[in-house]
């Protein structure tokens, strides 16, 4: 029965075998996402000693790959003395078994979906992170639970000791329902969490604060751009997800208007739907957010494809429609002409080393216009009994015109949309006017 972790996490690192296919539609060539799946392995404590790969376009279904290929990792492994074969793709529970059969025990076959989870196991840091994790690791387990009470099912076909264990379910019956049962009780703890998030949550939506939220390829510099923009000491690793619970931190724009601004879990290419599913409470802060930062390193040879997958991820969860702007991390790591080529193809992104500070301000400007286009124009006369409204005025909007009557002062101001409403009794007679 497979356990979590698959990639031990002891002093001695596990010898890994990396297993790709190439596939003529592939967005990835098989090269750019063994290099991925080798840092996944490493971060997870693994060490890969050895590639292997196959040009193939439809799976085995049997062994994934074709029998050949598994005859040529069963002699690598025996000879390279390797602890787990990690595969670059999903495998289905019986071609994990069929893959486990033919190089033979202790050697473990692993995915890059279980691999995932082993990272994201050791990275979860609070209570709804940990849940998240557990409840996708069990889905996960639930159909590769097998016979590895197998004998307890022999003798229960011959009676004897043991044979009416689990009142005549077999041990794999009895596994899979303790697994199920777990899953049912980790769901409703996590509802609970969750239900707490959403009252956060809806305290936020409820502020008037235009809401910004990182969304990015792990390792792309998201925590360092919110610790850069914000002056905070968000975790920033070299390592893949090091971030798995969501961070919001207030920002002030110079022109003295407040926004939020939210770090979330990073995405990867092939990330495992039921890691989606289960984090969908934490990608809802991507969901609400007012405009999203789409992170990449522009000095990665995988930009284009990162982009695309992060892309992939947002619609996925109902964010492709957000507004957004692409910024283009890490720009003290590339030369002048790599620069010139992404001005060209990414025109409208921002240019950004959250390293040294280069193009923190342009991105500040750029966030807020954004923050500006969905602005009002209110014309308010507030009386100096409402202070609570002029402040309100002053610290999420634009302050145009100010001037203090014997009563009230008479504002002009761009502010968010979302604070009009709660204007309306101080507006003049002229209805407000979309910028
Ligand atoms: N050279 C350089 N390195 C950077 C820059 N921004 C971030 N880094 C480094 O990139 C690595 C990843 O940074 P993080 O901020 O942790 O990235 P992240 O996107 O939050 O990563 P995940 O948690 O995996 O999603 C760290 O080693 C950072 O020091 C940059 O502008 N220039």
């Amino acid at each position: 029965m497979p356990r979590f972790p698959f990639v031990s996490t002891d002093i001695e690192p596990e010898r890994a075998l990396l297993v790709g296919v190439e596939r003529r539609d592939a967005t990835w060539p098989v090269d750019r996402s063994l290099d991925e799946l080798e840092r996944l392995a490493e971060t997870a404590g693994a060490r890969p000693v050895a590639r292997v790969t196959q040009r193939l376009d439809r799976p085995q279904p049997k062994t994934f790959i074709g029998s050949g290929k598994v005859e040529e990792i069963c002699g690598m492994v025996h000879r390279m003395d390797i602890d787990v074969v990690i595969f670059d793709d999903d495998l289905t529970p019986s071609q994990q078994t069929n893959l486990e059969r033919a190089v033979g025990e202790p050697v473990k076959i692993i995915d890059r979906t279980a691999l995932i989870l082993d990272i994201f196991g050791l990275h979860a840091q609070t209570r709804e992170g940990r849940l998240q994790v557990q409840l996708a690791q069990l889905q996960y387990l639930l159909p590769r639970l097998r016979g590895m009470w197998s004998h307890l099912a022999k003798e229960q076909t011959r009676g004897g000791i043991g044979s009416r264990f689990g009142q005549g379910e077999s041990q794999l019956e009895v596994d899979r329902r303790l697994i199920r049962s777990r899953i049912a009780s980790v769901r409703r703890d996590l509802e609970t969490v969750e239900r707490r998030r959403r009252v956060q949550s809806k305290e936020r939506t409820a502020s008037p604060a235009f809401r910004v939220a990182l969304a990015g390829y792990t390792n792309a510099g998201k925590s360092s751009l919110l610790n850069r923009l914000t002056g905070s000491s968000v975790l920033a690793q070299d390592k893949l997800f090091a971030t798995l619970d969501p961070t919001t931190r207030s920002y002030r724009l110079p022109g003295g208007r407040l926004l939020t601004l939210t770090d979330t879990v990073g995405f990867i290419q092939k990330l495992p739907h039921g890691l989606v599913d289960a984090f969908k409470s934490t990608l809802s802060e991507v969901r609400e957010a007012d405009l999203i930062l789409k992170v990449a390193d522009a000095s990665d040879e995988n930009l284009f494809r990162q982009l695309q997958a992060v892309d992939k991820v947002l619609d996925e969860i109902g964010a492709g429609t957000t507004p957004a702007i692409v910024v283009l991390n890490k720009i003290d790591c590339i030369d002048d002409l790599l620069r010139c080529d992404l001005c060209r193809i990414y025109p409208d992104a921002s240019l950004v080393s959250a390293l040294t500070g280069e193009g923190i301000d342009a991105l500040v400007e750029a966030i807020s216009q954004e923050a500006a286009a969905r602005d009002r124009i209110v014309d308010l006369t507030i009386p100096y009994a409402h202070s609570a409204a002029s402040a309100l005025v002053h610290t999420y909007g634009q302050v145009m015109v100010e001037e203090f009557g014997a009563d009230a002062v008479h504002i002009v101001a761009k502010v968010p949309s979302r604070i009009a409403g709660r204007l309306a009794p101080y507006l003049e007679d002229a209805p407000s006017t979309d910028r």
